[in-house]
C-alpha cells in the first residue's frame, strides 16, 4: 500500500507588500513560508511536526487540507491532489486546531455533532458508535447538551477532537491540541490519541510547542525551520542532532572552587557543596564518576538527561 502522505519538493510563496523607506513607499517581498520540502507519512503513523514561530507549520497543514494550494511540488493525502480533490479530501481527513474551535459556539454539542453528521452524510450507526467511543473516552459524558460558549477549554477541545473523529477520517491533523490546557486535560487528550492510534490506526499528524506531547506520543519527528526540513527520524536521534548533552549532577562533602581536570566532562555550575558537569549524551558517564571519585570527597551524584527543548534549542543555534 502506497504512503497516505506523500510529499515532494512541496513549496509555497507568499507575495507581500511591505512598507519600505525612500521614494518607493511600497516594496514588493517574496515570503518563502515553505522551501521545497519532502516527506511521506505511512499510515498508521504518529508524526510531530515541530519548529519555532514562523518556520512554515501552518502553511505545510493548509496545505495538506488542500486550504492553500502549492506554488510548486508534489503534494497526495490519501491518494488525492488536496487543492483539487478538496471535497472528496474532507472525507478522509479531520482536523483540530487548538487556538480555534470548528464548533457551533451557541449550540450545544449534540446539535453541532448532528450538524456534522449530516454535512458528511455519516450513517446514523456508524455515527453513534463513534459518537459513543468518543464520549467515554473523552469523557465528555454529561457535555453533551451544554453549549459550547460555557465549555472550559479542557471540555471544549475534547469536543473539537470528538468532532473531528465522527467521520472516521484515515488521517487527524492535530494543530497545537493541548495549548492552554491543564495537567489533567492533556493526559487525557495525550491519552485518548494513544488509544486511538493504537486501536483505530488512525494516521496522526501532530504541529505543536508542547515537546512533552511529542515526547508522550510520537516515536517520528520532524523538524522544520525557515520552510526547509532541518531533522526528519526518530525522537531519540534529535539528541545526536543537536548534539546534546547529559549532565552529572555531583554532591561533595564541602564546598570546593570548580571541578577541574576531568578528561570528557566540564563544570558548568556550582552551587555550595553541588556542582553540575555536562558532557556529550553519547558518552558513558562512568569514566567521569571515577575520574570524580578518585579526586575529589565525593557524597553522593544522579544523571540528568538531556531535555528535549534544549536538543532543539541548540539546533536552531547552530545554524
Ligand atoms: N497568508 C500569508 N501571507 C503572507 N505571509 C504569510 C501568510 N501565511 C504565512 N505567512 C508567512 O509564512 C511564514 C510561515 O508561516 P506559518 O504560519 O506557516 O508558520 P508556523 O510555523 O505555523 O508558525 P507558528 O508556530 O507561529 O504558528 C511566516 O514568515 C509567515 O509570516
Amino acid at each position: 500500500m502506497s504512503d497516505l502522505i506523500e510529499v515532494a519538493e512541496l513549496s509555497k510563496t507568499f507575495r507581500v507588500r511591505r512598507k519600505g523607506s525612500g521614494p518607493f513607499r511600497r516594496v514588493r517581498e517574496e515570503v518563502r513560508a515553505v522551501d521545497g520540502i519532502s516527506f511521506t507519512v505511512p499510515h498508521g503513523e504518529m508524526v510531530g511536526y515541530i519548529g519555532p514561530n514562523g518556520a512554515g507549520k501552518s502553511t505545510t497543514i493548509k496545505m495538506l487540507t488542500g486550504i492553500l494550494t502549492p506554488s510548486g511540488g508534489r503534494l497526495r493525502v490519501a491518494g488525492l491532489d488536496p487543492a483539487r480533490e478538496r471535497t472528496r479530501l474532507v472525507r478522509r481527513i479531520g482536523v483540530v486546531f487548538g487556538q480555534r474551535t470548528t464548533l457551533w459556539w451557541d449550540l450545544p454539542l449534540r446539535d453541532s455533532y448532528g450538524l456534522v453528521r449530516r454535512m458528511y452524510r455519516i450513517p446514523e450507526a456508524r455515527y453513534r458508535a463513534n459518537l459513543e467511543r468518543c464520549v467515554e473516552l473523552l469523557d465528555l459524558d454529561g457535555l453533551l447538551d451544554v453549549p459550547v460558549r460555557q465549555l472550559s477549554l479542557g471540555q471544549r477541545m475534547r469536543g473539537d477532537i470528538t468532532a473531528a473523529l465522527l467521520h472516521d477520517p484515515d488521517v487527524l491533523y492535530l494543530d497545537e491540541p493541548t495549548i492552554g490546557l491543564d495537567v489533567i486535560s492533556k493526559a487525557r487528550v495525550r491519552g485518548f490519541l494513544r488509544e486511538l492510534n493504537a486501536e483505530q490506526g488512525t494516521t496522526v499528524l501532530l504541529t505543536t510547542h508542547d515537546l512533552t506531547d511529542i515526547e508522550q506520543l510520537c516515536k517520528r519527528v520532524m523538524v522544520i525551520d525557515h520552510g526547509g526540513l532541518m531533522y526528519d527520524g526518530a525522537l531519540a536521534g534529535l539528541h545526536e542532532a543537536g548534539e546534546s548533552e547529559r549532565t552529572l549532577v555531583v554532591d561533595l562533602e564541602r564546598e570546593l572552587p570548580p571541578i577541574e581536570g576531568v578528561h570528557g566532562a566540564r563544570t558548568v555550575r556550582t552551587e555550595g557543596p553541588r556542582q553540575w558537569l555536562a558532557f556529550p549524551a553519547s558518552a558513558s558517564a562512568a569514566p567521569i564518576v571515577s575520574q570524580i571519585a578518585d579526586a575529589y570527597p565525593l557524597m553522593d551524584l544522579s544523571l540528568r538527561e538531556p531535555d528535549i527543548e534544549d536538543v532543539i534549542a541548540r539546533m536552531y543555534a547552530g545554524e
